[in-house]
Parts: structure tokens; C-alpha cells; sequence
């Protein structure tokens, strides 16, 4: 499986004395998955997008995009920033033919005005004209006709009627599953990630504590009501309810008798995390930083 971005012993702090934004933020992110980048407010996602698309300098450490330094293949990567920049003064017609300019031999003329099409939008309107929601799907359409290799997309779709949500991310999904794009997207919105990402990376305290396969994720959990003991479970968080405890547990072997078991739903598994920021982290192999390469010691 290859790998789109890679990030090791990755700091970010804002000003010397600045808290860091990222803290040794170390994963991977598997080539061709559409990834959700979730996190409380502050926890570095717009950080981590804008250096991976080569917009800010890490403090420390290393990433590689794409299998180059961040920028060095900008041609392959769309990013959207959350306040969308686009030019007040221009159509949507000449908004999208700068996006034919900038990216010549890459550009999808048909498939960028398609996308403007639907929003019901007259490409002669300036974007200064445009509601927030009408000039995200223009950004959109912008990121999407260069037909990227790696979209980086900060909270794209936070001020989308719940319609037009619902149709681009149909959009951004057919559009991975058709070319294999990698879309890394933070976002909020547990609804909309359910439905269109197959990966995730939640970050906490500047680093990914949870990383990996939505189902696999899904998978390695188990919330769990009942009396009884969980030593030597791993638990991360435990409340009390009318029968006792639930816990959402990454279980470690046989449960004891009396515990009714249930997989988490994908905000079942957010919300434990996100209430519990000193659990212990999890990344599954492809996600987790490469293991060091095999050593061979040789004896005179
Ligand atoms: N330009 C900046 N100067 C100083 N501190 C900054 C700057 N940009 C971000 N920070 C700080 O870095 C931390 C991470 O911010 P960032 O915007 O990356 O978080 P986020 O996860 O995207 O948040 P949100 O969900 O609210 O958009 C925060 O503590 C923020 O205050």
C-alpha cells in the first residue's frame, strides 16, 4: 500500500513560547482513502493541513507528500483552506478559467463548470456576489477540476446547506473511488464523515490518537454495559449508567460474564475519545509510523 503522507516527530509551535500546535505528530496516510482529520477545536488540524500542503514550516521533524518534501509536487495537490480564498472581483466563468490557467495539461474544464452547474449558479455572477455556501462549491469545483492526486480540504463543507452536502461530498467520493484520489478533509460534522470517509485520524494534545480503517477502528472497540471487573482491558472512558457502568474498551481477551457488548458507532467511538484525552492512542499498522527498517549486523 503506498503512502500519500508521512509525518514523524512533526512539532508546530506558534512563536517561541508558544504552546505547540503539534507535538511529535507521528502517522501515515494510506494512498487512496478518503480520510476524515477530526479533533476538538485548537487541535492543530488547520495546522497539519497547511503544512502538508507546503503553506507553513514545521518547527521540527519531517514530513514527505506525496513521496516529496510539501510543495514540491503542488501541481498533484488541491488545498482548500477554511476561509476559501477566491477573487471578489472575478466571475465564477473567470474564477474557473484561472483554474485553467494555473493548471495546464491537469485542468477538467467540463467536470469543473459541471460542479457550478449544479449549485444552479450563473457563471457570469462575481464571487463577491456569492453566499459563503455558493463560493465553497466554487473553491470546490476549482480543487476538484485540477484533478489532484491529494485533496487537503479544511472543513470544506461547514457552511453547506445540508443538500448541497450531501451531493458534493457524492461528488468528492466518486470522484476517489473513480481515480484513487487521497482526500485528507477535517471536519466536525460526525454525520457527514460516517457516510463519506473510510479513514480516520483524530488528533489530540498535537498528536494522532486514533489512526486507522474507520471499521477496523470500529472494529478493535467494544462499549460494554454491565457489573464486573475490566482489568486488563484498556479503557477509555467508563460512566455510570442505570445497570451499572458503559465503557467503550479496546478488550484485551475474554470479557467476564455479565457485560452486554455492543460495537460503537463511529460517534460513539469520537465522542469516548474526545472525552478522554489521556487514553492511550491507537494506530493501526498501515497508519502508525513505519517500523525501522531490518538492520543486518555483520560480524568480521
Ligand atoms: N497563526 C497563529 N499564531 C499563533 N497561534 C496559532 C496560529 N494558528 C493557530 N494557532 C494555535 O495553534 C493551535 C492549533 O490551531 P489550529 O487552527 O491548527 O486548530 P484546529 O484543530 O484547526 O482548530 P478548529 O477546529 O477550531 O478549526 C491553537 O492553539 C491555535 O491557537
Amino acid at each position: 500500500m503506498t503512502t500519500a503522507i508521512e509525518a514523524t516527530g512533526l512539532v508546530k509551535r506558534y512563536g517561541r513560547r508558544g504552546i505547540a500546535a503539534l507535538d511529535h505528530c507521528a502517522f501515515r496516510l494510506p494512498a487512496g482513502r478518503v480520510s476524515a482529520l477530526v479533533g476538538p477545536n485548537g487541535a492543530g488540524k488547520s495546522t497539519l493541513l497547511a503544512i502538508a500542503a507546503g503553506l507553513l514550516r514545521p518547527t521540527s521533524g519531517r514530513v514527505t507528500v506525496l513521496g516529496g518534501a510539501p510543495g514540491e509536487h503542488r501541481a498533484k495537490v488541491a488545498y482548500l483552506s477554511q476561509d476559501k480564498p477566491l477573487y471578489p472581483q472575478l466571475t465564477i466563468a473567470d474564477t474557473l478559467r484561472l483554474g485553467a490557467e494555473l493548471n495546464p495539461g491537469r485542468w477538467d474544464a467540463p467536470y469543473a463548470a459541471g460542479i457550478v452547474a449544479q449549485g444552479d449558479l450563473d457563471p457570469k455572477a462575481r464571487v463577491r456576489s456569492l453566499s459563503g455556501g455558493q463560493r465553497t462549491r466554487v473553491a470546490l469545483a476549482l480543487a476538484l477540476g485540477k484533478r489532484p492526486e491529494l485533496m487537503l480540504l479544511d472543513e470544506p463543507m461547514a457552511d453547506l446547506d445540508p443538500l448541497a452536502r450531501h451531493e458534493l461530498m457524492g461528488t468528492l467520493m466518486a470522484d476517489a473511488a473513480e481515480h484513487g484520489t487521497t482526500v485528507l478533509m477535517s471536519s466536525h460534522i460526525v454525520a457527514e464523515l460516517s457516510d463519506a470517509c473510510d479513514h480516520l485520524l483524530l488528533l489530540g494534545g498535537g498528536r494522532i490518537r486514533l489512526g486507522g480503517g474507520i471499521d477496523d477502528l470500529i472494529g478493535a472497540h467494544s462499549l460494554v454495559t454491565g457489573r464486573g471487573d475490566l482489568t486488563g482491558h484498556t479503557v477509555v472512558e467508563s460512566r455510570a449508567s442505570g445497570r451499572g457502568i458503559t465503557a467503550l474498551i479496546r478488550r484485551d481477551g475474554a470479557l467476564g460474564a455479565g457485560w452486554a457488548v455492543q460495537e460503537p458507532s463511529l460517534e460513539e467511538l469520537l465522542l469516548a475519545h474526545l472525552r478522554s484525552p489521556d487514553a492511550p492512542a491507537l494506530l493501526t499498522p498501515s497508519t502508525g509510523p513505519a517500523p525501522a527498517p531490518l538492520t543486518t549486523e555483520v560480524s568480521a
